[in-house]
């Protein structure tokens, strides 16, 4: 190896791992609401440090690094204007700024970073007080609402690719088990006049999801139901919706969910379980890393069509097909994974 590619390698290599504060950057800007600040166009460091009450030097700082980011552009390193990036990553319609603040905030983040211990034990990363990401959302509110508000954001799209996909004909009650605050079970509504539905979730998001339905056109025929998917049988219903659920939890917890559903379903009841998937195949995939991250924060992983099968067929199901749909928001597709209750 000559020294030019040795130090070319080198600098490759620095590219990435002097990077760690990016992403924060990325999260205090939409932390500071930027984006809506710098609406009316450009600023200077020492207005924004007043309205913000921020250290101006550390302010200016932290908005060249916006820069360098291209959220922000300046001409003369005192001025700041906004970009179309920046205004991108901060619209409520380009869906990533929750993503960011529940991904970049330390229930998820700083189990990230003990990565390594779920690759050495194979299981989830418990934070120092013993709890998993969903009991640490138990008691930090700000960050499970802004779990809540990401999961609404992608929960739009999938009730779009659902609405079209999946042939809601017969079909007069749905559960959504896991169905967080409702958006996806509204957006399906919204098409489905007739159709009564009712989210089941754990109660503190049900609190929540109560106060959000009520202001939807469909607030009448959605109902919401507290409870465990590990504990409780969710009510019946012609449908069941399981998204980004499954992909939570292992296998054990997989299985359990789905006999828990199993127990209430009626014959003849569909499920659909909505999510990501890998494909089948040792080749590495963009999915890996995304598998190994769900693995360390909350003990599940991104799963082939074979493994959800096997999950279905386990528990009693009987797998269909999937159908696989293009995301409006993201690069990756859903796939809705079909199966009946015989
Ligand atoms: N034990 C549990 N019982 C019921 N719901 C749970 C439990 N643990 C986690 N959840 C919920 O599972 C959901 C996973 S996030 C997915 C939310 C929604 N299906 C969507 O795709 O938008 C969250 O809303 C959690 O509150």
């Amino acid at each position: 190896m000559s020294l030019d590619h040795a130090s070319e390698q080198v600098q490759r290599l620095s590219r990435i791992v002097f990077r760690p504060w990016e992403p924060q950057i990325i999260c205090a800007f939409v932390r500071f609401e930027m984006a809506d600040r710098l609406a009316k166009g450009g600023r200077t460091v020492a207005d924004l440090a007043g309205e913000l009450g921020a250290h101006q030097d550390s302010l200016g700082r932290f908005l060249r690094s916006a820069v360098v980011l291209e959220l922000l552009e300046t001409a003369d390193g005192d001025t700041f204007a906004i970009t179309e990036l920046g205004r991108l990553l901060c619209s409520p319609e380009a869906g990533m700024r929750n993503i960011v603040m529940m991904n970049f905030t330390p229930g998820i983040w700083n189990r990230a970073g003990r990565l390594h211990e779920t690759v050495m034990t194979g299981k989830t990363v418990l934070d120092d007080a013993g709890e998993d990401l969903y009991d640490y959302y138990r008691h930090n509110p700000v960050e499970r609402a802004w779990h809540a508000a990401a999961m609404a954001d992608l929960a739009g799209d999938a009730g779009a690719a659902i609405a079209e996909h999946h042939d809601l004909g017969g079909v007069s009650t749905i559960v959504d088990v896991g169905g967080s605050l409702g958006v996806l079970l509204s957006r399906l509504l919204e098409g489905a006049p007739g159709v009564t539905g009712t989210v089941f979730d754990l109660p503190g998001i049900v609190e929540s999801g109560r106060e959000w339905a009520a202001k939807t056109p469909v607030a009448d025929r959605l109902s919401f139901v507290g409870g465990s998917f590990f504990e409780d049988t969710p009510p019946a219903a012609d449908l069941y919706l399981l998204k980004q659920v499954l992909c939570d939890w292992g296998d054990e917890d997989s299985a359990r969910i789905l006999d828990f559903i199993h127990r209430g379903a009626p014959s003849g009841s569909r499920l659909v379980v909505i999510e990501w998937m890998r494909p089948d195949g040792p080749e590495p995939s963009e999915y890996d890393s995304m598998s190994l991250g769900l693995q360390t924060v909350t003990g599940g992983r991104v799963r082939t069509e074979r493994e959800f099968v096997g999950l279905l067929e386990g528990a009693g199901f009987k797998f269909e097909s999937t159908v696989t749909v293009p995301s409006t928001l993201l690069p990756r597709p859903w796939n809705l994974i079909q199966a009946i209750r015989p």
